[in-house]
């Protein structure tokens, strides 16, 4: 018997949408939400928007036979189960969304976009009833915010309570699971699950960051974590950590309200894997170098490195319980981590703040030999005097930002002399682990 192939299948979804051309909303959040998820995201426009962070400048929407020819295109082809609606602009458009998710069996989620955040309607208001009438009832899950639950529940919602009185009358238009989002509420959704007339609180509290298309972000992830077999208690749970962390990895756009950015957390993750690769290389260089044993201080030598943007400790990884000597060798003590080293992480960080560039450090042993093998190799070398020291100030933080600021720019080198119980020590400083681990490592060679 032949075996058959394994194949690895990726969930295939759908977004039916409008684009915007600011990049934040719209099937951009969408495809960059599915692609952090592992799905493979394909799209179908319904309008095509002129907006930014300010508002919707013009739309221009397409005709329901460009929509439904879009869709025809990509179920014939392959297999999409869940889909989501965004911005539907008319009422020819949401009927004919109706008529091809019925056609293709799509389980869908209903973003029930009507406005932007920052501005601009996104469905005319004839076609509300049509959607509550034609679309609804042929739903999974509907993720409507405050607003926009306030109008098709016909009251107001300003309350969580509030909340709970329109997810119940939403449910009664034939939709199995209503998500009453939070953002303009306390943060914290509410999912209601009709079957078992049950609602579950999903808490969150306020963070600071770019929201707009935080309402896209969070439909997408759901139809991502539905079509990936999650239940609908779970999907809503990572749906929500999901989008928190897309706000809070926003960048400035524009000058309105900035986008989320579905990719900052793989983006960062991705970072943090260079930088311990990079750091675990660096350290074999170290490892294998015969001189290096030379440069090591009493209180032993540390490495770091940072991931871009760093702004704390723990987004610095170095040598946990740093590296020794033993015998002639130089020894690393524990494995590269990130958090691992406050004393080199106050150093890379001071230096960052000077020169995003400049992401690593190592600290040598100090001695004029050094200094004079430093000047020997045309180093930019700068220092600070302990006792120069202001009060309550983090000796490598305010240390490293004097001897910047005295030679001008973020030197190679920064040495101090010591102080009362504290050992002279040197600094290497460079763009990457490796790059000052080959530093430290000609160094000492030119100790010889
Ligand atoms: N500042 C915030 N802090 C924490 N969570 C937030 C914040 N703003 C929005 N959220 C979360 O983002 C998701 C989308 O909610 P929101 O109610 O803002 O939808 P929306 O108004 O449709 O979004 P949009 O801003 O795209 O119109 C929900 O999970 C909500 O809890
Ligand atoms: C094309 C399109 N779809 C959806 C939204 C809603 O997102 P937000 O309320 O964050 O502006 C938007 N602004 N544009």
């Amino acid at each position: 018997m032949t075996e058959k192939p394994l194949t690895v299948k990726i969930p295939i979804v759908m977004t039916i949408a409008g684009s915007d051309s600011g990049g934040g909303a719209g099937i951009a959040a969408d495809l960059k939400t599915f692609a952090a998820l592992g799905v493979h995201g394909t799209c179908a426009i319904t309008s095509i928007t002129a907006q930014n962070t300010t508002g919707v400048l013009e739309a221009f929407d397409l005709t329901p036979a460009a929509v439904a020819s879009q869709i025809e295109a990509v179920c014939a082809d392959m297999d999409v189960k869940w889909a989501k609606t965004g911005m539907l602009a008319s009422s020819e458009i949401v009927r004919e969304v109706a008529k091809d998710v019925r056609k293709h069996g799509l389980s869908l989620v209903i973003d029930p976009v009507m406005a932007a955040e920052a501005g601009g309607d996104l469905l005319r208001k004839e076609a509300i009833s049509v959607l509550i009438e034609e679309l609804l009832p042929f739903c999974k899950v509907i993720t409507p915010n405050a607003s926009e639950a306030g109008v098709l529940a016909g009251i107001e919602v300003k309350t969580p309570k509030d909340a709970k009185i329109a997810a119940r009358k939403i449910a009664g238009l034939g939709v199995e699971t209503v998500i009453v989002t939070g953002g303009h509420l306390d943060a914290t959704d509410l999912l209601y699950e009709a079957v078992s007339d049950t609602f579950t609180r999903i808490p969150g509290t306020f963070v600071k960051g770019g929201t707009h298309g935080s309402g896209c972000t969070y439909s997408a992830a759901m139809t991502a974590f539905l079509a990936c077999g999650k239940s609908m208690e779970v999907a809503a749970r990572e749906s929500k950590k999901f989008v928190v962390e897309a706000i809070l990895k926003s960048l400035p756009a524009g000058r309105g309200v900035n986008p989320v950015n579905p990719l900052g957390a793989t983006l960062e993750k991705k970072e943090r894997y260079l930088v311990l690769r990079n750091l675990k290389d660096a350290v074999l260089l170290i490892e294998e170098s015969p001189d290096f044993s030379k440069l090591i201080p009493e209180v032993g030598c540390n490495i770091g490195m940072a991931i871009p943007g760093a702004k704390s400790y723990e987004e610095v990884a170095a040598v946990e319980g740093r590296i020794v000597k033993y015998r002639i060798r130089a020894v690393p003590v524990g494995c590269v981590e990130f958090g691992a080293s406050k004393h080199v992480s106050s150093i890379i960080l001071s230096a960052l703040r000077q020169n995003p560039e400049i992401r690593a450090a190592i600290n040598v042993k100090y001695s004029e030999k050094v200094l004079a093998a430093c000047r020997e190799m045309k180093l930019g070398i700068s220092s600070f005097d302990r006792a120069e020291e202001p009060e309550n100030a983090s000796t490598m933080d305010w240390g490293t930002a004097e001897a910047i600021k005295k030679y001008g720019s973020v030197p190679k080198v920064i040495y101090d002399r010591g102080g009362t119980g504290k050992e002279p020590m040197i600094r290497l400083l460079g763009t990457n682990a490796i790059e000052v681990a080959k530093l430290a490592v000609e160094l000492a060679e030119k100790l010889q």
